[in-house]
């Protein structure tokens, strides 16, 4: 019972601020008709009050959704879904699909939204089996076909859209590496960038990981600086054009990163509203 207030409350204060971070109060929804797709839908939410936070982390890629988002998902006990995920584990999987992923991926390209629909719905109805009451979305959706897909099965509280100079995210993708063994993500680019012209400097430090990981360090295939290339390239095609999708219907928080973690975290959470949460449960842990 106690469990169960405690989580209808942390669903009520996140929601109201979350709400409260919005430049506009009231937030809309444009559902279109559920018979809209022939898709597998997702699972509906009936009763959204005893419900957490549904939030989607929009960005280029490189830009950190994977980062934020974990924390964000720690903190507020929703589960973090990112998509690439989802992708890389039916790759590694040898399940049907893999093959056909392989090529899509290693090309930089997008899976089709059949395909990551198909992959989201599975991760979805399984969570909700064992009782996650909320999501934050990390890369989904990333055309206007997937938030209208989105928008015509649940309410989506807010989307953050990360955002950071261009040839920093290369240089970030470039560093990015994962341990083979616990799966950690680290990155090894050490970027500083100076102030000129107005626009202000970035410093962000390495992520270096711990000594044994070291030698377990591996590198996405898809982090070549030819595939990074395609990726913002079809990010900007494909995925931008979902930016004014959620502006327009005033649910998106831009958030322009001020250099790495130490420095981005606090400001992230204080213009999501939540830096008396953090204080709050970091006392109470
Ligand atoms: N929503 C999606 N729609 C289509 N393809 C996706 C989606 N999410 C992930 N993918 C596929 O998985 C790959 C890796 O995704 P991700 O880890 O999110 O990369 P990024 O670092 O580019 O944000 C993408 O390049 C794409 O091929």
């Amino acid at each position: 019972m106690a469990a169960i207030t405690r989580l209808a409350k942390r669903a009520f204060v996140v929601s109201s601020l979350a709400r409260r971070c919005l430049s506009s109060s009231v937030v809309n929804c444009h559902a279109p008709p559920h018979d809209a797709t022939s898709f597998r839908p997702f699972p509906l939410r009936e009763d959204s009050s005893k419900r957490c936070v549904q939030w989607v982390f929009l960005g280029c890629p490189g830009v950190g959704k994977g980062t934020y988002a974990s924390r964000l998902s720690n903190l507020l006990g929703v589960p973090h879904i990112a998509t690439g995920d989802l992708v890389r584990d039916e790759l590694t999987s040898s399940g049907p699909l893999s093959s056909q992923l392989s090529e899509i991926v290693k090309q930089g390209q997008l899976v089709s939204d059949e395909i990551i629909i198909s992959l989201l719905s599975k991760r979805l109805v399984a969570g909700e089996a064992k009782g996650d009451l909320g999501f934050i979305l990390d890369g989904f959706p990333r055309t206007i076909k997937q938030a209208e897909i989105l928008e015509g099965v649940t309410d989506i509280d807010l989307v953050i859209n990360l955002k950071l100079r261009e040839d920093v995210l290369l240089e970030k993708c470039l560093g990015r590496r994962i341990c083979n063994q616990c799966g950690g993500n680290f990155n090894v680019a050490s970027i500083n960038i100076k102030a000129e012209n107005g626009s202000p400097g970035i410093i962000m430090a390495p992520l270096l990981p711990p000594e044994n990981c070291i030698s377990k360090l591996i590198t996405r295939s898809d982090d070549t600086e030819a595939v990074v290339k395609e990726r913002l390239r079809i990010y900007n095609e494909m995925t931008q054009p979902v930016e004014e999708f959620y502006r327009s219907r005033g649910k998106l928080l831009e958030f322009n990163l001020p250099g790495g973690i130490p420095e981005s975290w606090p400001k992230l959470l204080h213009a999501l509203n939540l830096d008396d949460y953090e204080d709050k449960r970091s006392a109470a842990a």
